[in-house]
């Protein structure tokens, strides 16, 4: 009998409230694991490339069409304010919508106030606020000073030379860089500090350049963009490999896995394909084909991992309890953006792996480590997810340790996968309400 059929009506009943995005949302469901997968799981596609579409198209005032959006919330909100352009603007906790519409927004006719979840309003933003107010933008906090929501009225900006950290968060630079090509004399940033989550700038660039803009790096830490406007160009949205960590995860942690992942490419414009390589060191192999790739268990596995989060921060949940759940001791670095992601992460790592019985160390605000220490597991461990998609997803796979694992307020996935638990049915998982 087919995987489908063999749902019962309530397991099928669950799974349609949690996608629903309505108020009545199951609070809390249980997991129960296949003894193996084989599956092809279409992901949603980039929501970082599908909101740097947005932008420029919007900026170039073109229709140019965008195939393959994601449904994803982050995107849909982008979407809406783009569309409805409307006085209050709400981007839930969609932080690449909050940090580049601020810049839009401020080179853009008209006033708007743009706002978003409480979290949202603890996400800092001064650094932005600064660097567009010293172009001459006119941007005021209508909350507390250095976080959302802000009020924007869109000016000309005159100047085109600034200086800000990039130490903090790569959204403030992608932002900045995505309104140069609209600004009279072009855009010069030279970044201080470390530069973090590097990538995503890099992505940027490549975005903007694909789309008639001449931007780029001049020196190690200075970028310049041309005022040449946008010429865009129609194409089609790549998978999104911060989900495919998940399954990498699924495909690590089953005896036997087969799974094909759609349009997703070894020469990616996404930092997160780099999952492909750290996972082959937990027992995970890639095999690229020309529209697919393909993941397939093999045995060998690292006894320890070290490594530095930096460049692909939206990975490190996924390996925190990867690799605490294969019994692979750890030492991660570079994680000091989790503090202000969609949750404090370095705190919800601590306090939810206790749950599974692993005691985690952080160090300096940046390091996660974990050296083997146990503790006596929950009895029957039910994982918070504090409003941030990724506790939940990086969390699911521990379903194959424990059994039944519950994992509370499951719909927050729709910020970057609302199709997350249909897809772990497709595959076999049962998914109760508990
Ligand atoms: O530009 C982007 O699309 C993103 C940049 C990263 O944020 P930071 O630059 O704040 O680390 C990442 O965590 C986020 O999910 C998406
Ligand atoms: C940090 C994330 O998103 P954002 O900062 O765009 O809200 C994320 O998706 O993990």
């Amino acid at each position: 009998m087919p995987e489908t059929e063999r749902r019962t009506s309530k397991e099928f009943f669950i799974f349609a409230k949690v996608i629903s995005r309505d108020e009545d949302m199951t609070k809390r469901i249980q997991l129960t694991a296949p003894n193996q997968i084989q599956a092809t799981i279409q992901l949603p596609s980039s929501k970082s490339i599908c909101n740097r579409a947005l932008i420029i198209r919007a900026l170039a005032q073109s229709h140019a069409p965008i195939e393959n959006l994601s449904d994803c919330d982050d995107t849909r909100v982008m979407v809406k304010a783009l569309q409805e352009m409307k006085p209050v603007i709400d981007i839930m906790a969609a932080g690449t919508a909050m940090r580049f519409l601020t810049a839009y927004l401020s080179v853009t006719e008209g006033s708007h106030l743009i706002t978003g979840t409480e979290r949202m309003k603890q996400r800092p933003i001064r650094i932005l606020v600064d660097a567009l107010r010293s172009l001459g933008a006119q941007i005021e906090y209508a909350g507390n000073e250095g976080f959302p929501p802000l009020k924007i009225t869109g000016t000309e900006l005159t100047q085109s030379e600034i200086s800000l950290p990039g130490n903090v968060s790569s959204q403030y630079i992608s932002a900045l860089l995505m309104i140069g090509p609209v600004l009279k004399k072009g855009l010069r940033l030279t970044l201080t500090g470390e530069i973090i989550s590097r990538p995503y700038i890099d992505l940027t660039l490549q975005l903007m350049n694909r789309n008639g803009a001449d931007a780029g790096w001049t020196g190690p830490n200075i970028l310049e963009v041309k005022p040449q406007p946008y010429q865009p160009t129609p194409y089609y949205i790549e998978s999104d490999w911060s989900a495919a960590s998940y399954w990498y995860a699924f495909a690590a942690l089953t005896p036997r896995a087969t799974l094909r992942l759609p349009d997703l490419y070894q020469d990616s414009l996404q930092g997160d394909a780099r999952v492909a390589e750290l996972f082959s060191r937990l027992g995970v192999s890639t095999t690229y084909h020309e529209k697919y790739v393909e993941l397939t268990r093999t045995s060998a596995c690292v006894e320890e991992l070290t490594n530095d989060f930096t460049n692909q921060p939206d990975l490190a949940q996924t390996f925190v309890v990867t690799c605490a759940l294969l019994g692979i001791r750890f030492r991660f670095s570079g994680l000091q953006s989790l503090k202000i992601k969609e949750t404090d992460r370095m705190a919800a790592l601590i306090k939810e792996m206790k749950k599974l019985g692993y005691l985690l160390r952080e160090e300096a605000g940046s390091v996660l480590i974990w050296d083997g220490e146990r503790c006596e597991p929950d009895a029957c461990p039910a994982i918070d997810t504090y409003e941030d998609h990724r506790m939940a997803m990086a969390f699911a796979p521990a379903c194959f340790k424990f059994k039944g694992l519950q994992i509370n307020e499951p719909q927050v996935v729709s910020k970057s996968y609302p199709d997350f638990w249909k897809d772990l049915q497709t595959a076999g998982f049962q998914i109760t309400e508990a």
